[in-house]
């Protein structure tokens, strides 16, 4: 698994000590934690609200809720990005609305699968990619949360799934024309199923999922985005490219933010 180290990420951030004994690894729910709440600082009274969706959204999301409860915050507007999102923030009593009242969003906070170095992103391991992309595409600010094992060096860097949504009409014709789109790289692709009767996965908008996993890196990330979006059937992939503003990565060596006004070139 290709895992980019952190200091490679931030190259202000001094490589880990040789001498000092290590810290003992925090467990990754904390790191996740961690990271949502540094979040969280970024929103501010009055704010429409992209509210991502997984296991790191989902702590950013109770902290928004907190702060509204305490009055700390005022006036925040949440758009979740899937129905289990829109349940968790109910629950946390953070008042929702959705991109046909809200049209421009002024923050997302959202985890991903994978993060590269120029802040690309896969994204929709979990299945919400379609929303996640409709409301992060319409935010001001997109600040993806991830610990730091989300880290590497190219996308499709962890040889696991990057997911595309298909419609659900003749989904095996749509696999095969998937997997055919790049036969120098590995690629295999399969329709993600579920359960004990192993029945198709189905996304909250009535799609299925197709995983795509890589052996050799696949190339230019824009030119595979085109490619996968001409085929007939796909909805969308979970490709989030150009779109994040700010990373904020939590790991052994505490909370760390970058900018994309800080990448080179
Ligand atoms: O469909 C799922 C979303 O894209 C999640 O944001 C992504 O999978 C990261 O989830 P987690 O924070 O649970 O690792």
């Amino acid at each position: 698994m290709a895992v980019a180290p952190p200091h490679l990420f931030f190259p202000n951030m001094p490589p880990p000590p040789t001498t000092s004994p290590p810290p003992p690894p925090l467990p990754q729910d904390e790191l996740k934690r961690m990271a949502a709440h540094r979040a969280v600082e970024y929103v501010k009274s009055g704010m429409v609200l992209g509210l991502g969706t997984g296991s790191t959204a989902v702590h950013a999301i109770r902290r928004i809720g907190d702060l509204l409860r305490e009055g700390e915050l005022t006036g925040v507007v949440g758009i979740p990005t899937s129905k289990m999102t829109e349940e968790q923030a109910t629950e946390a009593g953070i008042p929702l609305s959705d991109l046909e009242s809200h049209p421009s969003v002024d923050l997302a906070i959202d985890g991903a699968d994978e993060v590269d170095p120029q802040l690309n992103l896969v994204k929709g391991r979990g299945g919400s990619l379609l929303r996640e992309k409709m409301i992060e595409g319409a935010c001001e600010t997109f600040v993806v949360i991830v610990d730091e094992s989300k880290l590497v060096d190219h996308i499709g860097g962890t040889g696991l799934a990057l997911p595309v949504e298909v419609i659900p009409f003749c989904c095996n014709f749509t696999v095969e024309r998937l997997r055919e789109l790049f036969p120098d790289s590995g690629c295999r692709a399969e329709l993600r199923r579920v359960g004990e009767k192993q029945v198709p996965f189905v996304t909250d908008n009535g799609n299925y999922i197709v995983n795509l996993y890589f052996e050799r890196d696949f190339g230019d990330l824009n030119e595979a985005s085109d490619r996968i979006l001409r085929i007939p059937g796909v909805v969308e992939h979970g490709m989030f490219l150009g779109m994040a503003t700010t990373l904020i990565v939590a790991g052994k060596l505490g909370v760390t933010v970058k900018e994309k006004s800080e990448l080179a070139g």
